[in-house]
């Protein structure tokens, strides 16, 4: 990764924590494992800019929910040019402005849903991006979930082969049904009942700990029991949403320090709302040794 001065995520240079200092006491320090990587989400930091500038403010942090706004030679060239390596972003959700969020689940929408993999696929090619987070979709009515598991798990199927010859893993988020009302994937336990339906090695878990902390509670077991499958993690503090600093109820540096004694070497996408700007809101980074602004 690179070092640019105005990059706040670079991990080149940090502290390692003393050994035992925040760790869980079944735990033994691993000296030799690196710590977490932190990644910035373009759809919710650097918002002052306009998307094709926040790639620069971003640079070396890559991260990005929807690049579809711009063309993926477009986003390509964006991501060269300011070095980026682009951790995950999300295949198309449907009519996003009507209320989709998402198509996997959805009964009779399985051709839009191919259709939109194969889009995404054409953004991952270009921009060498190795994770895509297939969203499930809203599912109000409750009579529908049998049918729309089945759709949901018959859809991964297909997309985690298809995706599979591609390189790209495709990953699924459980997301609070407060900030996403009638998301059919709700708790994280749900999403690791269907990836055992699915069955298949391309298919892993994203681990937001902001929406598990709400929906589920038990961070630290899920992470000890699943972290095998999981592929990417996403941050921010609850409640509120905000910078992961000490104004909430989850213990950041703990919860760092627990991913990394487990070995844990994907990214931690930083997907939150800062309360003022994002630069001012980066001096959590420095908390974590991280070269913030
Ligand atoms: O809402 C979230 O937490 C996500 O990560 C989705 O990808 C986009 O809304
Ligand atoms: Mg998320």
């Amino acid at each position: 990764m690179r070092a640019d001065p105005i990059v706040p995520f670079t991990p080149g240079g940090r502290e390692r924590a003393a050994p035992g200092s925040c760790l869980p006491p079944r735990l033994t320090f691993v000296q030799d494992i690196p710590m977490p990587r932190f990644a910035a989400n373009l759809s919710t930091l650097f918002t002052d800019r306009p998307l094709e500038e926040r790639f620069k403010a971003a640079a070396a942090c890559g991260f990005i929910q929807f690049p579809y706004a711009l063309l993926p030679e477009r986003v390509g060239d964006l991501v060269a040019m300011n070095g980026l390596e682009l951790a995950v972003f999300n295949a198309p959700p449907g009519d996003w402005a009507a209320g989709e969020r998402g198509l996997a689940a959805l009964p009779g929408r399985e051709e839009e849903f191919r259709d939109s993999i194969e889009l995404a696929l054409t953004y991952t090619d270009l921009t060498d991006c190795f994770r895509l987070h297939v969203m499930a979709g809203v599912v109000e009515d409750e009579d529908l979930w049998p049918e729309a598991l089945d759709t949901y798990t018959a859809n991964l199927a297909w997309a985690a082969e298809r995706c599979a010859e591609e390189d790209v893993k495709v990953v699924i988020e459980a997301i609070n049904t407060g900030d996403m009302p009638g998301y059919f994937l709700q708790r994280p336990d749900d999403a690791v009942q269907v990836l055992e339906a699915v069955d298949h090695d391309n298919l892993a878990l994203l681990y937001d700990l902001y929406h598990a902390q709400i929906i589920q509670g038990g961070l630290t077991d899920f992470i000890e029991t699943h972290l095998e499958n999981i592929a990417h993690i996403q941050v921010a503090q609850v409640p509120g949403r905000h910078e992961p600093d000490q104004g909430g109820e989850i213990n950041w540096p703990y919860l760092f320090t627990l991913l990394d004694a487990h070995g844990y070497s994907g990214w931690i996408g930083c997907e939150y709302l800062p309360r003022t700007t994002t630069e001012a809101g980066l001096r959590w980074a420095r908390d974590f040794g991280l070269s913030a602004p």
